[in-house]
């Protein structure tokens, strides 16, 4: 039976309705300065800690609920009688539920002018060691560091005669663990992560000890592979505009490769300001173009390689509209993304509630890393977030670049970037014509794309083609030019530059450097 409840919470959502309804269960509340304060001031019966204890809060809060009479009562077996003795000796009623949450470590650290003291002052020490004294004595105390929960520990009281069962109780005791553990990798990380001044966190620095916190979405049928198990994790608090906040309107149960590729898709579709159509196949764009509408996006995405299409993840950055969904729901799709769905579109897919829908708010805001795990260790790196602007390009040969051509480039530019190295994309008129991806040797994804745009009757005749790195010799030059390209955009910066220059002058064809490298692993 729950006598008594210490409330001292930060966050005070939910907390008055939570503390009104504890009282009229009969519970004797104690509560904390700020929160004795918020209770009493809307009518509920409580005692402050200060008077409880007969010790004043004191160093400015920095001891309030760090008393014997507290953690006491918290801690004390009620199985054993020497405890039950220990707490009657010295006049400590147990303490049978501890609602608390932390100072805002994480929330304060990450606004631009956070000082070191701030910090340290936003460094909560009794609550979690509140949290910590109720989780290790579970089967003896409710402990609740969420507000998600109040809810359900009422529903269980009323249910049960004011008791919480066991399990609820473990649950939310390893709930509090995991918490008090995010608390603190925060902590370390912004410690570890100051710079010089021992004042701001340098944004850049990668702390001497990772900690890193997601929290499970969901456990798959199987991996990237049957005979592997796997799960997907998300951020806390993930980006605005990333895959994890998804929502998924119908369709399967997504799985390994089917979040993976939905990312691919995504991150690429999104970097487009035009209406753009990706469709992704093994995290690969099979097709990618921008047009008028999602129809003819779609439309122009799908003939640069329809026999890839098949089975693929197809991703928008406008809202799907019915036509376009019915163009669609002629291919078998796996996974179909966009940031919204009209009604027509739903009614569409609803005769076929195997595709998977997923909205996602369209956002261009970035992780802070890109991971790579490797073995017995991880890599860590800023993600490759650069656009480059027309401003930065420069034209390296005798020839300039038409309106056209320059916009044809900026577009294999911008799909170059989501193709696996080595990557040549051939593009002409807001659409992909051949896409060469994931190739040792540079020469040979510039003969896969022209390949491939073979296969699909694509005239590679005018094109424009991106090369995600620099051509180390003019052999891929040649091959791309003979193929039809007219004009060629690269990072440039090999030691052979003028060799590739003097090719394309040669040529006839117009080349770009960009100064950036878009190498993608
Ligand atoms: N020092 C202590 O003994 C102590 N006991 C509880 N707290 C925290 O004080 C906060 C609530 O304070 P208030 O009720 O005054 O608004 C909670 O976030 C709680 O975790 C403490 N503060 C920091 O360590």
């Amino acid at each position: 039976m729950i006598k008594q409840a210490l409330i001292s919470v930060s966050d005070k959502t939910g907390v008055l309705e939570f503390a009104k309804a504890l009282a009229a269960q009969g519970v004797n509340i104690l509560s904390t300065g700020g929160t004795a304060k918020l209770l009493a001031d809307n009518g509920v019966k409580v005692t402050e800690v200060a008077d409880y204890t007969g010790f004043p809060e004191m160093l400015d809060g920095r001891v309030k609920t760090l008393h014997p009479k507290v953690h006491g009562g918290i801690l004390a077996r009620r199985d054993l009688p020497e405890h039950v003795a220990a707490l009657e000796q010295h006049g400590i009623p147990t303490i049978d539920m501890v609602v608390v949450n932390l100072y805002p470590f994480q929330q304060t650290v990450a606004k631009d002018q956070c000082t070191l003291e701030d910090a340290i002052e936003n460094i909560d020490i009794g609550g979690p060691t509140m949290l910590r004294s109720s989780a290790k004595n579970h089967k003896d105390v409710v402990v609740v560091c969420d507000p998600a929960d109040y809810g359900r520990v009422l529903d269980e009281m009323k249910a049960n005669n004011g008791e919480v069962g066991y399990d609820t109780k473990f649950a939310l005791a390893k709930k509090v663990f995991a918490h008090t553990a995010q608390y603190d990798g925060a902590i370390t990380n912004y410690l570890t992560a100051l710079g010089e001044d021992k004042q701001h966190a340098t944004r850049s620095a990668y702390p001497q000890t990772l900690n890193l916190h997601f929290e499970k979405v969901q456990e798959m049928r199987y991996g990237e592979n049957p005979h592997q198990s796997a799960a997907f994790y998300r951020d806390l608090a993930p980006v605005a505009g990333s895959l994890a906040n998804y929502r998924q309107l119908q369709g399967k149960e997504l799985s390994y490769n089917n979040i993976a590729d939905a990312d691919a898709a995504w991150e690429c579709v999104k970097t487009f300001e035009e209406t753009a159509c990706v469709i992704i196949k093994h995290a690969n764009p099979c097709g990618v173009a921008v047009g008028a509408s999602p129809l003819e996006a779609y439309g122009k995405a799908l003939q640069t390689d329809p026999t890839s299409a098949f089975g693929g993840i197809i991703a928008f950055n406008r809202e799907l509209d019915g036509k376009a969904a019915e163009a669609v729901a002629k291919q078998f799709v796996e996974v179909l993304i966009a940031p919204a769905f009209t009604a027509e579109a739903k009614q569409v897919f609803a005769a076929k509630q195997n595709v998977r829908l997923l909205e996602i708010p369209l956002d261009n805001a970035v992780n802070a890393y890109d991971f790579k795990r490797v073995g017995g260790g991880l890599l860590l790196q800023s993600p490759d977030a650069k656009n480059v602007a027309v401003a930065e390009l420069k034209v390296v040969t005798k020839k300039q670049p038409s309106p056209q051509q320059m916009q044809d480039l900026m577009f294999a530019w911008r799909v170059a970037k989501f193709v696996k190295s080595n990557a040549i994309v051939f593009c002409a008129n807001g659409m992909t014509m051949g896409v060469g991806a994931g190739q040792m040797s540079r020469i040979d994804s510039a003969r896969i794309a022209s390949i491939k745009a073979q296969n699909a009757g694509l005239s590679l005749a005018n094109t424009a083609v991106a090369s995600d790195a620099f051509f180390p010799f003019r052999d891929g030059l040649d091959v791309v030019v003979d193929a039809g390209a007219t004009c060629v955009i690269h990072p440039g910066g090999s030691m052979r530059d003028q060799e590739v220059i003097d090719a394309a002058d040669e040529r006839g064809v117009v080349m770009l450097f960009t100064g950036t490298r878009h190498f993608r692993h």
